[in-house]
């Protein structure tokens, strides 16, 4: 198409334009002066003034005139006796004063070289002639008058440029306008780092894939990479236009990321090691025929690391990393999305080998016959992801990477063979991970003697990678905060709470009110205490933090992986401890709003006893929980705090059971009421039965928490007071006052 020709030569037209019309301007300049030999020159001829030529015509002392367009040269019969005259001051009038022939005249005048030549001639010649510039509207009267006097008159042409000259000088202020303009025009797009309107037009197709530069050494990497033009990052452009798009270039495109900045998931780390050797030398593995993986799927929750290892890969062999969601993928404009993918993927495939991170592969990828109907745009960019996929050859060394939380609901093309087949789970971390996240993220940070990184992994069970990050830059601000020079165990209990339950809220309370609830946070405890099922009792508090009003904190011994019905119980008779122990302290009838969230916990746990692990007699080992689909689509980060509005938000069971500390866990274990048996008649009984069952559990978890309040009746008394009076109690302070 002309106009990306124009586009991609517009230097050199550019230089040509210039050239060009300098060459015109010069040429028309010269055009404009007067030729040699027809000029307004006397010639040596005396200047003389309007008056004396008229003077000399009508005194008949003028044989012949010579006229080109405002200039006179006359004949005089007899030279004027005037000292101006060059030959009056050489005195040589005697011998030059004799009248000269009107054609011999002419043939002199007209040849310049023979006026140079005959000295002799060219005195007579010099004192006959006069010469005058004729005064605007002198013209007329002058002609009238010569022929009046009969004078021989010679009109000389107008000496005429060459055509193209007179063409090229014509157009020469025109060609100096264009030029001027597209100086102009080329500065302000060196200024403008936007580049010009149809610039930006031509930038909506085109990937918005981010390069990362290395960074130095001991600075922690921004939240957000920094964004490149990713015309810059072609390579392939000329260096002049390249520097036209904008002044900014980045140095190197190489992560600073490597393996040693992930810790945890070691499991992972090997299964990538081949992909960074296959980087490192793509011949060796070409020369040899072997095949490897193009695609590798990270799927794991949010957080845990994906973009972290797909960053080391490309650090570890120290090549470029592009990444981009593919929610970025999808505009509104149909096409859009297929013409970014393409453009990444040529990116990618100019500057291999590579790698290239999809994020969030489920924005894209979805099934299609999951989607609403007709959804071209998206449609389209899957395609185009495919086939961008199929289009490697073994020579080209790019290793596309995406994460995802839910392989399911991809689309099954994606997962074919040669594509993304290669999946790599990414988990949250057990304990021991966690601990070494702990240290990768506190290299930086001084920590005081106080701090053990393995306690802190206990007391963080179902943190990921990126809450653990999170945890150690709280604890770090809080350090700051009480201006500490190293980060003391204090600082990160604080952050802890604060990330879990948001930060200390200053709610003025009246007697009565902390009363309740140190009572309710104290039937937790003690609850928790007494069965040895439940996990160990890290800190109680009546301090209000976010939504919460007071807050018992677990910490589990150990990572639980299975749950035996045992726990789960104990967990349900741990979260109604708070409500039980209210009843029995003040009687069935004051109690309080305070429970909302203990009861939704505990409630979706005992629903999922029945409906998902066989836990009900009755019901027996069926899974009856059926969730929509689409439900597991929102990639909830956490619960919205404001949809639980209760006083400890501090329990959340996930999928498995896991009772967490608020909602660092996707909301996924919400109870959905449109289960499969709903949908038959025989589902309702199945409902029915199952909403027994799931009450019957509750009661059973209360009564356990009652028979323990009850018979520790004393020790929930001295507990509430404790807690009035120091509003917070650590492990130890809590032990000491149960035991004593
Ligand atoms: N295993 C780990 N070791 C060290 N740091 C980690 C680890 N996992 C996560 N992090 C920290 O958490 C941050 C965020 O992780 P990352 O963005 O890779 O998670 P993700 O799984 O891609 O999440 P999302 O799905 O939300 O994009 C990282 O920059 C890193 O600081
Ligand atoms: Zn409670």
């Amino acid at each position: 198409m002309w106009w990306k020709f124009l586009y991609s030569h517009r230097n050199a037209i550019l230089t040509g334009t210039l050239i060009i019309a300098l060459c015109a301007l010069l040429l028309g300049i010269c055009a404009r002066l007067p030729a040699p030999g027809a000029s307004d020159q006397s010639d040596g001829a005396q200047v003389v003034d309007y008056t004396i030529l008229v003077h000399q015509i009508q005194n008949g002392n003028v044989s012949a005139v010579a006229i080109q367009d405002d200039n006179i040269h006359a004949l005089l019969k007899n030279p004027l006796q005037s000292t101006k005259t060059i030959a009056s001051k050489a005195g040589a009038q005697s011998s030059s004063d004799a009248p000269i022939d009107p054609a011999s005249w002419y043939h002199m005048l007209t040849n310049s070289d023979t006026l140079l030549t005959a000295s002799q001639d060219t005195t007579a010649f010099d004192r006959h002639t006069v010469y005058i510039h004729i005064p605007a509207g002198g013209k007329d009267l002058l002609m009238t008058q010569l022929e009046s006097a009969h004078v021989d008159v010679n009109i000389l042409p107008t000496p005429q440029p060459s055509p193209l000259l007179t063409v090229l000088g014509r157009f020469a202020p025109l060609l100096l306008v264009i030029v001027l303009l597209l100086v102009f025009f080329s500065i302000r797009q060196k200024q403008n780092p936007l580049g010009s309107m149809d610039d930006r037009i031509s930038q909506i197709g085109k990937s918005r894939a981010r390069r990362f530069d290395r960074l130095p050494e001991g600075t922690t990497p921004p939240t957000k990479p920094q964004v490149t033009s990713p015309k810059l990052l072609t390579g392939g452009r000329s260096p002049a236009s390249a520097v036209a798009k904008s002044a900014a270039a980045p140095v190197v495109a190489i992560p600073s990321v490597t393996f040693a900045d992930v810790a945890g998931i070691d499991e992972v780390k090997s299964e990538l090691v081949e992909m960074v050797q296959f980087l490192r030398e793509p011949g060796k593995f070409s020369r040899l025929g072997a095949h490897i993986p193009r695609g590798a799927l990270l799927v794991g929750a949010p957080g845990t690391g994906k973009t972290l290892l797909a960053k080391a890969v490309a650090g570890e062999a120290q090549v470029p990393f592009f990444s981009m969601s593919a929610s970025e993928f999808v505009e509104m404009f149909v096409g859009v999305g297929a013409s970014r993918v393409r453009d990444l993927f040529q990116q990618a495939r100019r500057v291999a080998p590579c790698v290239v991170f999809i994020d969030e592969l489920d924005a894209v990828g979805r099934k299609r016959s999951m989607r609403a109907s007709g959804n071209d745009e998206r449609d389209q960019t899957l395609n185009q992801l495919l086939v961008e996929l199929d289009g490697f050859d073994a020579r080209q060394a790019v290793i596309v990477m995406a994460a995802t939380n839910r392989v399911d609901i991809l689309d099954k093309a994606l997962l074919r063979p040669g594509r993304f087949d290669r999946r790599i789970t990414v988990s949250a971390p057990d304990r021991v991970g966690r601990e070494a996240i702990l240290r990768v993220h506190a290299r930086q940070t001084p920590l005081s003697e106080d701090v053990s990184l393995e306690r802190l992994a206990r007391l963080t069970t179902g943190m990921t990678g990126a809450d653990l990050a999170n945890l150690v830059n709280e604890a770090a601000l809080s350090a700051a905060r009480r201006d500490l020079m190293a980060i003391n165990h204090d600082c990160f209990e604080d952050a802890l709470a604060r990330i879990q339950l948001g930060a200390l809220r200053p709610l003025v309370m009246s007697e009565s009110e902390r009363r309740i609830i140190a009572v309710h946070e104290g039937g937790h405890a003690l609850v928790a205490h007494h069965l040895p099922e439940a996990d160990r009792v890290n800190r109680v508090t009546i301090l209000p933090r976010g939504q919460s009003l007071g807050v018992t904190q677990f910490s589990a011994e150990m990572d639980r992986y299975n749950y035996s019905r045992e726990t789960l119980m104990a967990r349900i008779a741990v979260g109604l401890g708070g409500r039980v122990a209210e009843e029995l302290t003040f009687g069935p009838e004051r109690i309080t709003t305070g429970a909302e969230n203990d009861l939704q916990v505990v409630t979706d746990l005992a629903r999922k006893m029945v409906t998902r692990w066989g836990m009900s007699e009755r019901v027996g080992v069926v899974f009856a929980d059926y969730q929509p689909e689409e439900s597991y689509a929102m990639n909830m980060r956490s619960i919205d705090p404001d949809a639980i509005p209760s006083q400890s938000r501090s329990l959340v069971a996930d999928v498995r059971g896991n009772l967490y500390l608020n909602g660092s866990q996707p909301a996924q274990g919400r109870y959905y009421a449109q289960t499969m048996a709903s949908r038959s008649s025989g589902g309702v009984m199945m409902n029915a039965l199952i909403d027994a069952e799931v009450q019957r559990i509750l009661n059973d978890g209360r009564a356990m928490a009652r028979a323990i309040l009850t018979e520790h009746a004393t020790q929930l008394t001295t507990l509430a007071d404790a807690l009035i009076e120091h509003e917070q109690l650590d492990r130890t302070q809590f032990e000491t006052i149960i035991q004593g």
